[in-house]
C-alpha cells in the first residue's frame, strides 16, 4: 500500500469502528508536514476540525503552541497532527490524545525511529538540570515509545523520506455497535428526559445514582477516564434538582467544564418546560445562573467562594474535584449533600489528590458514601486502541502490587534495591509497579514523570522489595554543588532548575553559600498501602542514608506540609528549616523544609538554617502564616530540635510569672510569651503541655488570633477562661526556664 492511499483506508476504518487511529510520519521535519498535509486531504478531513501542535507558524488549520497543548484538553477534534520534532514533551500527548473524536486520526509527526531516541531536543535541555548537561540525559523514554509505536495495535508508521508504508495500523475492527438511547428507569424520580439526555448506559446509571442527592447528607462520588461524560451526568442531575425546586451550587476549578454542566441543565430545563430564566455569564463574574419555574437554581461559584457554601444551597456539585485542593475539597464537606465528579487515569495523575487525601476525610465525615464509575467513552467506542495505546505508553494506569503480593512484607523480608534505568526500562512490570507506587501516593504524577524517571541524569530511584514486588520507593534527586556563578545568579533572584533545596535557602533566605554542599532531595517517598505504618517507610529512608552519607553532605525534603508527615520525618532524624509562605496550589498546603545532615557541611547548612528558623518563626505565625494549621505549626517548630533563644529580662519574667502565678497580664509584654512559646515547642527535652495548650500557644501567642476567636476555636466556655487557660498553661514554663527573679515573683503567690 502506498501511504497516500493509507490515509483513506485508516479513516475508513475508524469511521467504521467509530475509534481512532495513531498515524506517525517518521523522518525529515518538511517531508513530515508535507505528508501531514496530504493524510487532511486525502482522509477528507474539514479543515475546521484540525489542530496542529507546533511551535512552527503559518498554517490553515487551527494551530496549538505545544504549551498551550492543555487548551485542547475536552475538546473534540477529528484530526491533531503533533509535531515532536521541536518541543515534544510526554505530558503534550498526554493532553491532546483524548481530543481526538472516534472516527478520526491523531498525527504524530518524529524524526525516523530509529534515530529518534537518540536525537536531542528542547525536552532534553528541560531534563538537564544544573550542574548536568544534555549530554547527561538517555533517551530510554523515547525508545520505550518507539517501542510502543512498533508494536501497538492501532498504529501505523509511515517513512517519509523514503515514501513507506512501515505498518498500516488496520487491526480489521467490527463496525460499531449503533449506540441505544437510554431509557429512564421504571421507578426513576428524575424526569425521564434526563435519562433519554444519556449518550451511554453507565452515564445513565450515574444519574440514577445521583437521584440520591435529593435527601441530605449523601455523597456521591463519580469517577471516569476523561471523556466519559461525567460532567454532562452532572448537569442533568443538577437541572432534575433545580426542576424540583432545589437550590444546586455547582463549582469547577475551570469554567470549561462548568460549561459542559450548565450546557446539559440549560437543555434539560428547556426540554422540560421548567426554565424560568438565565443569567448570562458575559459580564457577571459570579459565572452562569439558570433559575427553574419551582424556585431552584443552578449557580456556578469558584472553588474557594463555593466553599464558604453562599446563600446556603440544598446540593453542592464539584466538577473535577481531583483538581482541587484538599483543603477545599475538605471545606465542601459542610455540604448538606455533594456530588465529586473526578477524572482518574488523567493526564497528570489527576485523581490522586483526591484520592490520597481527600477520601479518607470523606469516609470519616457524616456524609453516606455512594461510588460511580463510568467505563464506557463517549466519544469513540470503547476498546479504541489509540487510548490504550496512550495507557500503555505515557503509563496512564500504572497500579502497584495488588494487595496479596505484598501485604506480608515487613522490615525482614524486604530486599533494599537501586532501581537503576536500565532495570525499569527492561522490566516493565518493575516499571509499573514502582510508577504505580509514586502516582498512586501523590497528587500530581504526569507522563513528563515517567520521562525524567527513565532519563533525567539527577533522578535516581530506591526501593524495598518483597518477593521482587514494590513496597515502598523513594525518588532522590541529587541537588547543590552549584558553581559561583550559578550561586550568585541563584542569589540575585535568577530561577536554577531542578535544585530546589539550594534554590529557596539562597534565594528567599538569603544564604548565597547554601548551594555549596551537595544533598539528595527526597522528591517522593511512599510506600504500599496494604503495608504502611510498620516501619517500611522508615527503613527504607534509613537504608538510603546508609548509602549516600558518604557520599554527600544532606538529605533533604520539602513537601505540603501535615502533622502527621512532619512527625514522620522528625523520627527519621529530618530537621525544620522553613515554611513556605504560600499555599501549594494543588494540595493547598505549606510546605515543609527539611535537612538530615550527613556531613560536617551539611550540618553547618542545617544548624545555621535551623537556629535562623527558630529565631524569625515568631514573626512569620504573626503575619505571614497567621493562618497555619496550629497543629503544623506545632510539628514543624518540635521536628527542629532546637535551641530557640532565651533573652528575657528581669521585667519580662515578672509579666510572665506574674501573669501565670499571680494578677500580671499576658498583653502588657507578648513577645516575651512568644520567645517562651517558641523555646518550648522547639525543646525536646522541655515541659510537657497538653496539645490544646500547645495550640492555645500557637493560636493566640504566635499567631495573635483574637481572644474571642481562640476561646471558639478551641472550645473554651468563655474568652475569660481561656485567659486563664494560658496563664495556667505558662506555669509549667516559668518553673522550667525562669530565672531567679521568675522563680521569686512565682514564690510571692504560691508560698
Ligand atoms: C517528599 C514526599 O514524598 S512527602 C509525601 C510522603 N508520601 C505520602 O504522603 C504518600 C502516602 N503515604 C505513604 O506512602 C506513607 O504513609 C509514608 C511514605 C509517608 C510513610 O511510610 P510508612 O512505611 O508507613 O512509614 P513508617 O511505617 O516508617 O512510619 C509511619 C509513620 O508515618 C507517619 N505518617 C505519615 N503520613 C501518614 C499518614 N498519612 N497517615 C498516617 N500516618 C502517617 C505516622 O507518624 C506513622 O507513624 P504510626 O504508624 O506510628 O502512626
Ligand atoms: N448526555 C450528553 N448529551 C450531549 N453531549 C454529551 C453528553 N454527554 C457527553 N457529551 C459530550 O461528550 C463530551 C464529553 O463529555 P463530558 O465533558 O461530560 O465528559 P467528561 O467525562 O467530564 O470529560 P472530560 O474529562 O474530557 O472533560 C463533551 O463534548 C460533551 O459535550
Amino acid at each position: 500500500m502506498n501511504p497516500s492511499s493509507l490515509a483513506g483506508r485508516l479513516r475508513a476504518e475508524t469511521e467504521r469502528a467509530d475509534e481512532r487511529r495513531l498515524l506517525v510520519l517518521a523522518g525529515d521535519r518538511d517531508a513530515g508536514f508535507d505528508a501531514a498535509y496530504d493524510v487532511v486531504e486525502t482522509a477528507g478531513f474539514a479543515d475546521d476540525g484540525v489542530t496542529v501542535v507546533t511551535e512552527r507558524e503559518g498554517f490553515r488549520f487551527e494551530r496549538v503552541h505545544p504549551k498551550h497543548a492543555g487548551d485542547l484538553l475536552g475538546t473534540t477534534r477529528d484530526c491533531v497532527v503533533l509535531d515532536a520534532h521541536g518541543e515534544f514533551s510526554p505530558n503534550a500527548v498526554g493532553r491532546l490524545v483524548g481530543a481526538v473524536d472516534g472516527g478520526g486520526l491523531l498525527v504524530l509527526l518524529t524524526p525516523p525511529l530509529d534515530d529518534w531516541p537518540d536525537a536531542r531536543g528542547g525536552f532534553d535541555e528541560y531534563l538537564a538540570v544544573p550542574p548536568f548537561t544534555v549530554d547527561d540525559v538517555t533517551g530510554r523514554f523515547r525508545r520505550r515509545l518507539v517501542e510502543t509505536l512498533r508494536q501497538h495495535p492501532g498504529v501505523a508508521v509511515v517513512d517519509v523520506d523514503r515514501d513507506e508504508v512501515e505498518r498500516d495500523g488496520l487491526t480489521d475492527a467490527p463496525a460499531a455497535t449503533p449506540r441505544t438511547t437510554p431509557a429512564a428507569p421504571g421507578d426513576a424520580v428524575f424526569p425521564a428526559l434526563a435519562y433519554e439526555s444519556c449518550l451511554t448506559g453507565d452515564q445513565a446509571r450515574a444519574v440514577r445514582s445521583l437521584e440520591r442527592l435529593r435527601g441530605s447528607g449523601h455523597a456521591v462520588v463519580v469517577e471516569a477516564d476523561r471523556g466519559r461524560g461525567k460532567s454532562s451526568a452532572a448537569g442533568l442531575a443538577a437541572g432534575s434538582l433545580a426542576a424540583e425546586g432545589r437550590d444546586v451550587l455547582v463549582t469547577a476549578p475551570g469554567s470549561r467544564n462548568a460549561a459542559e454542566v450548565f450546557a446539559r441543565a440549560r437543555e434539560l430545563l428547556s426540554g422540560i418546560g421548567a426554565l424560568a430564566g438565565e443569567r448570562d455569564d458575559g459580564d457577571d463574574e459570579s459565572g452562569p445562573h439558570l433559575r427553574t419555574i419551582e424556585g431552584g437554581h443552578v449557580r456556578f461559584a469558584d472553588p474557594p467562594t463555593a466553599a464558604t457554601l453562599p446563600d446556603g444551597p440544598d446540593v453542592l456539585l464539584v466538577d473535577e474535584a481531583a483538581a482541587l485542593p484538599v483543603r477545599l475539597l475538605e471545606r465542601f464537606l459542610d455540604a448538606p449533600t455533594a456530588g465529586f465528579f473526578t477524572t482518574i487515569h488523567g493526564y497528570e495523575g489527576a485523581g490522586r489528590g483526591f484520592s490520597v487525601r481527600f477520601r479518607d476525610r470523606l469516609a470519616e465525615s457524616d456524609l453516606a458514601v455512594r461510588d460511580v464509575h463510568l467505563a464506557e467513552p463517549i466519544r469513540y467506542a470503547r476498546g479504541d486502541p489509540v487510548e490504550s495505546w496512550a495507557f500503555r505508553a505515557l503509563l496512564l494506569d500504572a497500579q502497584p502490587a495488588v494487595d496479596p503480593l505484598v501485604v506480608d512484607a515487613d522490615v525482614e523480608s524486604v530486599e533494599y534495591r537501586d532501581l537503576t534505568p536500565d532495570d525499569l526500562a527492561a522490566d516493565e512490570h518493575l516499571l509499573r509497579e514502582a510508577f504505580g507506587l509514586l502516582v498512586l501516593a501523590h497528587y500530581r504524577t504526569e507522563p513528563t514523570d515517567l520521562a525524567r524517571l527513565l532519563d533525567a541524569p539527577n533522578l535516581t530511584l530506591r526501593a524495598l522489595l518483597h518477593d521482587g514486588h514494590v513496597v515502598s520507593v523513594a525518588l532522590l534527586a541529587r541537588e547543590g554543588g552549584l558553581d559561583a556563578e550559578l550561586r550568585s545568579e541563584m542569589y540575585d533572584g535568577g530561577r536554577v532548575r531542578g535544585n530546589m533545596l539550594p534554590d529557596v535557602l539562597t534565594s528567599q533566605l538569603r544564604d548565597e553559600d547554601a548551594a555549596v554542599p551537595v544533598g539528595y532531595r527526597v522528591m517522593r517517598i511512599a510506600t504500599h498501602h496494604a503495608v504502611r505504618s510498620q516501619g517500611l517507610g522508615s527503613h527504607l529512608l534509613q537504608r538510603v542514608r546508609e548509602e549516600f552519607a558518604a557520599d554527600v553532605d544532606w538529605l533533604g525534603v520539602g513537601y505540603g506540609a501535615t502533622p502527621e508527615l512532619l512527625r514522620f520525618w522528625e523520627r527519621n532524624g529530618y530537621r525544620t528549616v522553613h515554611l513556605s509562605t504560600t499555599r501549594n496550589a494543588t494540595s493547598g498546603e505549606y510546605s515543609a523544609l527539611m535537612l538530615d545532615p550527613t556531613s560536617e557541611a551539611g550540618r553547618e547548612l542545617q544548624s545555621r538554617h535551623t537556629d535562623w528558623f527558630l529565631r524569625r518563626i515568631e514573626g512569620v505565625l504573626s503575619d505571614t502564616l497567621r493562618d497555619l494549621d496550629p497543629d503544623v505549626a506545632r510539628a514543624a517548630i518540635r521536628a527542629t530540635h532546637g535551641d530557640a533563644p532565651l533573652d528575657l529580662t528581669d521585667r519580662d519574667w515578672q509579666v510572665v510569672a506574674g501573669a501565670s502565678y499571680g494578677p500580671g497580664l499576658y498583653g502588657t509584654a507578648p513577645r516575651a510569651f512568644r520567645d517562651l512559646a517558641v523555646r518550648t515547642l522547639s525543646d525536646p527535652d522541655g515541659p510537657e503541655l497538653s496539645p490544646r495548650e500547645e495550640r492555645l500557644l500557637v493560636r493566640k501567642v504566635l499567631q495573635c488570633t483574637p481572644w474571642d476567636d481562640v476561646a471558639d476555636a478551641l472550645d473554651y466556655h468563655s474568652t475569660g477562661q481561656c485567659m486563664r487557660s494560658l496563664g495556667n498553661a505558662y506555669k509549667p514554663l516559668v518553673d522550667a526556664y525562669g530565672s531567679d527573679v521568675a522563680h521569686a515573683e512565682r514564690g510571692r503567690y504560691t508560698e
